[in-house]
């Protein structure tokens, strides 16, 4: 099963990219890294935490989900069998 997650690059997405990892879901990140800080080469840092402490890729597309184009893209990019929406913009 896999599940993209939006806001995966924050502080609840990542954490709940870990979950889903280590319980055996397929996930896709989505963000559009806003609110993200990159590391050397330019990935994520939360996101290269959760690869470093599952021994497994993460894999992430930068996505504005504003963008109904793009957005459609990344559906049409894989099967994608759940959705959790966290990507927002805190006050
Ligand atoms: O249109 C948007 C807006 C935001 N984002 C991303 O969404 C993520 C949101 O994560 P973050 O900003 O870390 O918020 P939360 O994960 O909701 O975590 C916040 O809320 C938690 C619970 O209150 C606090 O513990 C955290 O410190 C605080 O960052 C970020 O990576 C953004 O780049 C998008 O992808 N698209």
């Amino acid at each position: 099963m896999r599940v993209l997650v939006t806001g995966a690059a924050g502080f609840v997405g990542s954490h709940t990219v870990l979950e889903l990892i280590n319980a055996g879901y397929d996930v896709i990140c989505l963000d559009n890294f806003a609110n993200a800080v990159a590391g050397e080469k330019g990935a994520p840092v939360s996101l290269t935490r959760v690869s470093q402490l599952t021994g497994k890729p993460v894999p992430y597309m930068t996505c504005d989900i504003c963008d109904e184009k793009d957005l459609e893209d990344v559906f049409k990019s894989a099967k994608i069998d759940a959705v959790i929406h966290l990507a927002a913009l805190k006050s």
